[in-house]
């Protein structure tokens, strides 16, 4: 599996604000490269705190790269993949509509009743870790349905995880022009945050792109 992690931060490198609402860091030109990353992923995947935080769609908007993908023979969206150790999924997410498949990675601990109501409104429930999704196996069972390229969109939490399990293979960042601060805001990767070891990226590509700019790594 091939994972790719985008997101966008203010010049500051934060997601959004302290009360983690939504803010429009991207500008029209990145966020139609996101929906173009979208377009060419088998799975895309968020923390329950961006579902709770944003209720985001994860499908493609753009109607001929979903036709693209049909001709393709896929679904006209990718997967959406949600990890939720403690079962704060909403029952009406936007995630749980019929627009595409939906996989909840839960732990072990979740409630046989919130996984039946998960099922119940079409979603696959993975269960790894006691009370914490465990990432590395949660996600070879992905791959295993086929995923192949997995696209992270985020937030912090679920992103520092995915660097601390080694499941990153490449990082995007878009880097906007306005400064958001607050030391509780949601920057790229929180989790309790690497004292050594830390990750090392290879810089691939720096483009210009609206008023901002994008930033690409690979993952050593
Ligand atoms: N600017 C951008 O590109 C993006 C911004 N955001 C922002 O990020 C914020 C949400 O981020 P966070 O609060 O960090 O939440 P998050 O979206 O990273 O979700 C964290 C939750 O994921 C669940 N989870 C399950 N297994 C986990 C594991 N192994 N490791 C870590 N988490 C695991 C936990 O329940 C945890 O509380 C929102 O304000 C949202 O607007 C989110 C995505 C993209
Ligand atoms: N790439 C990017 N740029 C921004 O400026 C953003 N605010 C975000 N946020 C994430 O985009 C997703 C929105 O999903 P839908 O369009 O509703 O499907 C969601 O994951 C946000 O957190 N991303």
């Amino acid at each position: 599996m091939h994972v790719v992690v985008n997101a966008a931060m203010s010049a500051d490198g934060k997601l959004s604000t302290r009360e983690r609402e939504q803010v429009a860091i991207s500008g029209p030109d990145d966020f139609d490269r996101m929906d173009r990353l979208r377009a060419e992923s088998d799975a895309v995947m968020v923390g329950v705190g961006t579902v709770i935080a944003d209720d985001p769609s994860l499908t493609v908007d753009d109607a001929a790269r979903r036709a693209g993908r049909e001709e393709a023979g896929d679904p006209p969206n990718p997967a959406r993949v949600v990890a939720d150790s403690r079962v704060r999924t909403p029952p009406d997410a936007t995630v749980l509509d019929d627009r595409a498949h939906t996989y909840l990675l839960v732990s072990q601990a979740a409630p046989p009743d919130f996984v039946e109501q998960m099922e119940d409104a079409g979603a696959t429930v993975i269960a790894t870790g006691q009370d914490r999704v465990e990432l590395v196996t949660a996600l070879a069972k992905l791959e295993g349905d086929g995923v192949d390229q997995l696209m992270v969109e985020g937030g912090g939490e679920l992103i520092f995880s995915l660097f601390e399990e080694g499941l990153v293979d490449e990082l995007s960042v878009y880097v906007g022009s306005s400064v958001i601060g607050g030391r509780d805001a949601p920057t790229l990767a929180d989790g309790d945050g690497f004292v050594d070891s830390f990750p090392e990226l290879a810089l691939s590509d720096v483009e210009r792109i609206d008023d901002g700019v994008l930033l690409r790594w690979t993952v050593a």
